[in-house]
């Protein structure tokens, strides 16, 4: 007899997700009370209420999640995997922090042994907090980029990274050439890209650390390879800036050291735009790039204040990331809750941020930026089951709300305003769960 191999499962909950910017439709925010999601091999097949999706499909298995709120699972389009460790070196503006702090942690990742423990505790950090995807700076280092990689797909994170490529300016140990820069990334690519849930993305850390020759050999293997994801840094600090500029005496500004070198796409996410200019921002928006917002790092390094207004009137894209360790960890909802106050810092000039924004950037926004919005990124039939479930223990403050909470938006707002990683009880990645509070991580993916 032919098995019949459909695992299906209806999940009972208050969900919430934006399948529209609220940024463009007052409407993009979708909040379903007692919902039901049915879910098929990892799928989302239907959504609507419990009761409706009950009566539609009687047998599937319930799998009860009443009392929390259940949002789609974030997706941080900013984050370095070898920077973990180094999470709090306050005091410093980037060039001095890159200096003292990230750098010589960088080059402890040339030990395998060493790589491996921090792609484990960085895997794990993200999906403890609720990030099923992650566009991450990966390491200077080939062999520790092979071990996130294998480390991200053992436990169901979805990783777009790649090889942080550098030749000049770092520390000789960061440095490579432009050949063995394509050499080794093509050989990642060939291993890593497509492969279940991971993807590549070229990575060039800075213009300050690449010479034309090697964003070259980044924009050599973008045309070879169909489907890759760019990403670097840009603007995001005045001395940076300075020094770019006199680095690039032919470039017009910081944009233009990637856009000569054909690195300006739809798939190309640039973190920070802190201080862009107005033609830099008008091709950001022509090319469909995507500006990576980064709140807290922005503030432990006192880079500046995002100017959001300037982006979204241009029609720049922007996103949402935790930039570990310049950011001050990996939580979804600790960064949305920093780009909400430095919009509220900026009076006339910030943007007015509500609950339904925060959500958008940290998930659906983070999507569209990869350019994985038919997948993931929102609770819409099609989409894979990334999820996670908000649902703070007794006796927590976020507990108490919930429990006094007279409508689903004050469970966002305050999700947003004071949650925290212990207030999240379960994640899902592709219809799996890949942590449990009660269980912890380990006894589910080991
Ligand atoms: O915030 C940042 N973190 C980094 O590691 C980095 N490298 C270049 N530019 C950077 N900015
Ligand atoms: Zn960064």
């Amino acid at each position: 007899m032919i098995q019949n191999l459909i695992t299906r499962t209806l999940y009972r909950a208050t969900f919430m997700h934006t399948p529209a910017s609220p940024f463009d439709d007052p409407a993009g925010l979708q909040v379903q009370e007692d919902g039901g999601i049915l879910v098929e091999n990892g799928v989302i097949a239907a959504t609507g209420t419990y009761a409706e999706l009950r009566g539609a499909f009687p047998t599937a298995e319930v799998s009860d999640l009443r009392g929390g709120l259940l949002l789609p699972g974030f997706i941080d389009t900013h984050v370095h995997y070898p920077q973990g460790r180094v999470i709090g070196g306050l005091g410093m503006p980037l060039l001095e922090w890159l200096e003292k702090n990230a750098l010589p942690e960088e080059a402890r990742l040339a030990d395998t042994t060493y790589a491996r423990a921090v792609a484990q505790e960085f895997t794990r950090s993200l999906l403890h907090n609720g990030t099923t995807t992650a566009l991450v700076f990966g390491s200077h280092f080939a062999s520790a980029v092979d071990l996130l990689f294998g480390e991200a797909e053992r436990s169901g994170l979805r990783a777009v990274a790649g090889l942080v490529v550098s030749d000049r300016l770092l520390r000789p140990e960061l440095h490579t050439t432009p050949e063995r820069a394509y050499a080794e990334s093509k050989a990642l690519i060939e291993k890593w890209h497509g492969t279940g849930r991971q993807l590549y993305a070229v990575t060039p850390r800075f213009s300050l650390s690449a010479s034309e020759g090697i964003l070259d050999a980044c924009a050599a293997l973008m045309r070879e390879f169909q489907g890759l994801r760019f990403t670097s840094h840009i603007n995001e600090n005045v001395a940076e800036i300075g020094a770019v500029r006199d680095l690039f005496p032919e470039a017009r500004d910081y944009l233009d050291t990637y856009e000569r070198a054909g690195l300006v796409t739809r798939r190309s996410v640039l973190a920070h735009n802190v201080h862009p200019n107005d033609r830099e921002l008008s091709v950001m928006a022509a090319h469909h790039c995507t500006a990576a917002h980064c709140p807290c790092s922005n503030s432990a390094l006192g880079s500046g204040l995002f100017p959001l207004k300037r982006h979204l009137q241009a029609g720049v894209h922007v996103s949402l990331g935790t930039d570990v360790g310049g950011g001050t960890g990996f939580s979804m909802l600790k960064e949305g809750l920093q780009a909400y106050f430095m919009q509220q810092l900026q009076g006339e000039n910030g943007v007015p941020l509500t609950p339904a924004h925060l959500l958008y950037l940290a998930t659906r926004a983070g999507a569209k930026a990869l350019d994985l919005q038919h997948i993931t990124g929102d609770f819409a039939s099609g989409k894979v089951f990334d999820a996670v479930l908000v649902s703070p223990s007794p006796r927590t403050p976020l507990r108490a709300v919930f429990d006094a909470a007279d409508s689903p938006d004050r469970l966002l707002a305050a999700t947003f305003a004071t949650g925290v990683q212990g207030d999240l009880a379960c994640v899902w990645a592709g219809g799996k769960t890949v942590y449990r509070r009660e269980l912890g991580l380990a006894a589910l993916s080991s």
